[in-house]
């Protein structure tokens, strides 16, 4: 899915001169990411309720690192996604090309292959955790 350019701000192709500079243009992504792609907002909402989950079951330290490095990879594989759709899109416009189809579909494997872990540690974690409630 292409990603539309807001078209306001500066079109700037020089390299950031300042560290405040570089970490706005990473809060711009971060606000393309949410505005734009549909999966990470659905993501991002599953990772929410993960979190109310452990607030609510009192998870352990190590409990916690296990599920926010799921929580972290699956947006991180996301963001991934969504650099990769953009990239072949900007090259390849509406036309058909093999390469872009597989481009395409190894990102969404990422994902994919992301969310199979955040499935897993979920149920470890949060297993044992409700189990503990009784
Ligand atoms: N230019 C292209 N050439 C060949 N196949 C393509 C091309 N663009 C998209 N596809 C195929 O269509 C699928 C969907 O592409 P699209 O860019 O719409 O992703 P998407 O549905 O927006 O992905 P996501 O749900 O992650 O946002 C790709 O996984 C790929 O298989």
């Amino acid at each position: 899915m292409p990603m539309a350019s807001s078209g306001k701000q500066p079109q700037q192709t020089s390299k950031n001169r300042a560290f405040s500079q570089s970490l706005g243009h990473a809060w711009d992504g971060l606000r393309a990411l949410f505005h734009y792609e549909r999966n990470f907002r659905k993501h991002l909402a599953v990772g929410s309720l993960a979190v109310i989950a452990g607030l609510i079951l009192r998870l352990t330290l190590n409990e916690w690192l296990w599920l926010v490095l799921a929580i972290f990879l699956v947006l991180i594989a996301e963001t991934l996604n969504t650099i990769v759709e953009a990239v072949v899109d900007l090259v390849v416009g509406q036309h058909y090309h093999d390469l872009a189809k597989r481009a395409k579909d190894v990102a969404a494997g990422g994902v994919l292959m992301a969310a199979i872990f955040a499935v897993i540690v979920g149920a470890l974690v949060m297993l044992p955790a409700f189990m503990r409630w009784f």
